[in-house]
């Protein structure tokens, strides 16, 4: 099923809440690394009983055996989807699975790529990896696929080849989603929502361009409705 994800990137519950209150029905909203040090777990568990559903976007990445007891915390919170960075190799991958398999927990695990705010020539200049932006995303990918993932987070440009080794089924989650008023920012590998919809993206993350709208709300529904053409 496609469908936006805000990315609910505020410093605190206070600045969180004024922005949801906008929003009359529950949405599909990303709590990343920036509010949740600030307020803990418990922001999970307080915006979920709201209505909305949550993407936690820790972007795990550490040696298997600590990716694997943290996912079995984070499970605790019974987020939709949660993430892990792809680069933390397959045995990573495999041993955040194996926690969810034991927990009995089963939210649509992604591993992200390469970030979106990457370009080629950084990727090979500073990270020394010598292949193409494509080639990497798409090694990344078949690896979460190996590992037992639903899927990642890539930028759309990426989509169509990940969907054609990979299947439609592989989910696709990209971030660098910007209409066609709005700044880039830090974002490279960037898209228009009506882009990311020909391109074949399941999940659209938007941050700014909502959060910092003039009327988020309407920025929302104007993005949605570009995404999913209706
Ligand atoms: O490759 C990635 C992975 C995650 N993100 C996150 O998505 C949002 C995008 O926010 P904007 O304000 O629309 O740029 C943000 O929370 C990132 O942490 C990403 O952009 N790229």
């Amino acid at each position: 099923m496609k469908d936006v994800i805000v990315a609910l990137d505020f410093k605190n519950r206070k600045e969180t809440m004024a922005f949801l209150e906008g929003f009359k029905e529950g949405i599909y909203v990303k709590i990343g690394m920036e509010l949740f040090y600030s307020e803990g777990p418990e922001i999970v568990r307080e915006i979920r009983k709201m209505g909305h559903k949550v993407f936690l976007d820790l972007k795990l990445h550490d040696i298997p055996n600590t990716v694997k007891s943290a996912m079995k915390s984070i499970l605790r919170l019974d987020a939709d989807m949660v993430n892990l960075h792809a680069s933390g190799g397959s045995v990573m991958m495999e041993e955040a699975m194996n926690a969810c398999r034991e927990e009995g927990k089963k939210p649509l695990v992604i591993a992200v790529t390469q970030l979106t705010s990457t370009t080629e020539e950084l990727m090979q200049s500073e990270l020394l990896i010598d292949r193409s932006l494509t080639e990497t995303v798409l090694s990344y990918a078949e690896n979460a696929k190996k590992a037992g993932l639903s899927g990642v987070v890539c930028s759309a440009l990426e989509v169509p080849v990940i969907k054609e080794h990979l299947g439609e089924g592989f989910i696709t989650v990209t971030p660098g989603i910007r209409p066609l008023d709005s700044v880039a920012g830090d974002q490279k590998r960037i898209v228009t929502p009506a882009r990311a919809r020909e391109l074949g993206s399941d999940y659209i993350v938007v941050g700014r361009p909502i959060t910092r709208a003039e009327d988020p709300e309407k920025a929302y529904k104007e993005i949605k409705k570009e995404f999913l053409g209706v």
